[in-house]
């Protein structure tokens, strides 16, 4: 934020899912669910599955402990201005941005950013930003409930929650509707869940797996990627295939993501863009 008031943001997208870049270094702008949401309005704002406010670990709350391990925070929120744990997508862009920026240089191409979910460690490549996050922890099955077709799925925690659902045979995926939430079991999900529907494609290259998938996200509805979903859809698709670890392709409408599931962490890589820069004029909601 100037000193003036204006506030500058960055529009990014990783694999479509997109997302508008609040610079805001000593944490002064005063981020309201109201201005998220107004920000994200496809129509009366400058539209995007979430926000993305990027200020000094030591100068947010949740951030702060974080500080000595990394310098900034990924103060994440969804388009209807509820916050989230992790997004995995908004991490690359959100790496993307600071270097691209300057305001911060991968030491050893490694670049550390805190997070609701504990620190995140990227590798910046020109086109790919990869980001290691948790590995993804299967909780167990639940259900869910798309236009009267009840799917069971796998419950998935990558810091954020999400349930799996493969796909039975004879259901397309390219033909389900998601302009409506699914319904899930809200004893298994208390704070909502972001579900995931996938199916098996052809194999790819050497990749131990390839699935496809589209998402209804907690918050932001149906995007064209979400990265924590693709990593949770590829942890499901190695235990499937009775794997402990492993690299599976994730392909998504927005394109195309990598996910390695290794011991102890899954790192998620794909391309991560900025596409505009501008001034926000009417930033009071
Ligand atoms: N698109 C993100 C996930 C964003 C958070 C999610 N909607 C939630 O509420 O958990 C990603 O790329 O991981």
């Amino acid at each position: 934020m100037g000193d003036d008031g204006a506030v500058e943001f960055t529009k990014g997208h990783g694999t479509g899912n997109d997302f508008v870049i609040l610079p805001d270094p000593d944490g002064r702008l005063e981020l309201t669910a109201d201005l998220v949401a107004a920000l994200c309005d496809r129509r009366r704002g400058l539209g995007a599955d979430g926000v993305l406010r990027v200020v000094r670990a030591a100068k947010h709350p949740e951030g702060a402990g974080q500080a000595g391990e990394a310098e900034w925070f990924m103060d994440y929120w969804n388009a209807d201005g509820s916050f989230a744990e992790m997004c995995g997508n908004g991490a690359r862009v959100f790496v993307r941005y600071l270097t691209e920026t300057g305001l911060a240089a991968p030491t050893g191409r490694i670049l550390p950013v805190a997070t609701r979910a504990g620190v995140v460690r990227a590798r910046v490549g020109p086109e790919t930003i990869a980001v290691e996050m948790r590995r993804p922890t299967l909780t167990g099955s639940s259900t869910a409930v798309l236009d009267g077709l009840r799917l069971t799925g796998t419950a998935v925690d990558v810091g954020n929650p999400h349930l799996v659902c493969a796909l039975p045979a004879g259901v397309d995926l390219a033909a389900l509707d998601l302009t409506r939430a699914p319904e899930y079991d809200a004893t298994v999900f208390p704070s909502g869940v972001n579900v995931e529907f996938s199916t098996p494609a052809e194999p790819v290259g050497d990749a131990d797996g390839h699935v496809l998938m589209r998402v209804y996200e907690r918050g932001s509805a149906e995007t064209l990627s979400c990265g924590t979903g693709a990593c949770a859809v590829g942890a499901v698709a190695l235990r499937d295939a009775g794997r402990d670890t492993g690299t599976v392709v994730v392909d998504v409408p927005g394109g195309r993501l990598t996910v390695t599931v290794a011991e102890d962490s899954c790192w998620l890589a794909g391309p991560a863009v900025l596409v505009a820069t501008g001034t926000l004029t009417a930033h009071r909601p």
